[in-house]
């Protein structure tokens, strides 16, 4: 069974609107966990424009379940890591101005780079996941680094899940498989959502953690908070 994650990315995002501390992102973090969620996710960018790096420190002091940093493994987004110590650092690739993630990394390219980084955290018991497409020479790339797992980059799946949803799986069904071979833990996220998450789900060998944030935020504002998440772990079974 897959375990939700909740990306509070928007959270921080509305919060930061106005300056002020409405909504309060650790009481929601905390509500999350009470309606079920299994983990929280976060992904501090250099500009601070959602999650700030205090959040992170503040979030590790009251999240019960699992804090999953993600981030591009830049100096500062390193110290943060070394200080927080979350349960999980996934590693994305993205560019500081990037409006969201929006490709995995080269692991053939930046074995050596990768290597090192994930041994880094590794010394502290910080679980590692490196952000992929699902490409199998990228995939035996990640193997090669000594990541714990991996996380899917989902955009392609849910962009085109609506007009042809067997076609749309069909990498990551082949990416997971490779993942398992390679003794690859598995994750995913990226514009997962109520509509193709159970397909998803079922599809993927091994699903170990989905993070969603973009599409449950944004669902909870016609369903609630706690109803979707709810939603989510039903799916997620
Ligand atoms: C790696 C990933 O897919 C998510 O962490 C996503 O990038 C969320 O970041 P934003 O909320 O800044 O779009
Ligand atoms: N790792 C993916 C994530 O945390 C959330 O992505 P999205 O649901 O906001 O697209």
């Amino acid at each position: 069974m897959a375990i939700l994650s909740v990306n509070v990315n928007k959270i921080a995002t509305l919060r930061n609107s106005r300056g002020g501390d409405v909504p309060n992102l650790l009481k929601v973090a905390i509500d999350l966990e009470r309606f079920g969620a299994q983990g929280i996710t976060i992904h501090p960018r250099p500009d601070e424009r959602h999650i700030k790096y205090q959040d992170a420190r503040d979030l590790k002091k009251v999240v019960q379940t699992e804090l999953n940093i993600e981030g591009n493994p830049i100096e500062s987004f390193i110290k943060l890591v070394d200080e927080v110590k979350p349960a999980q650092v996934t590693l994305v690739p993205d560019g500081p101005d990037a409006l969201t993630s929006n490709a995995g990394w080269d692991t053939l390219k930046h074995k050596d780079f990768l290597s090192d980084i994930v041994k880094h955290f590794k010394d502290q018991g910080i679980r590692t996941s490196i952000f992929v497409d699902p490409v199998i020479a990228i995939i035996e790339g990640a193997a090669k680094t000594g990541v714990d797992r991996i996380e899917l980059y989902t955009e392609d799946f849910a962009s085109n899940y609506s007009s042809d949803k067997e076609a749309a799986i069909q990498p990551y069904i082949l990416a997971a498989q490779k993942a398992n071979e390679l003794g690859l833990g598995i994750n995913a996220g990226h514009d997962l959502s109520l509509e193709n998450i159970q397909y998803f789900n079922k599809q993927i060998p091994n699903l170990l953690e989905v993070s969603i944030g973009h599409a449950l935020i944004s669902e909870s504002l016609y369903l609630g908070l706690e109803n979707v998440v709810n939603m989510y772990k039903a799916k997620l079974v």
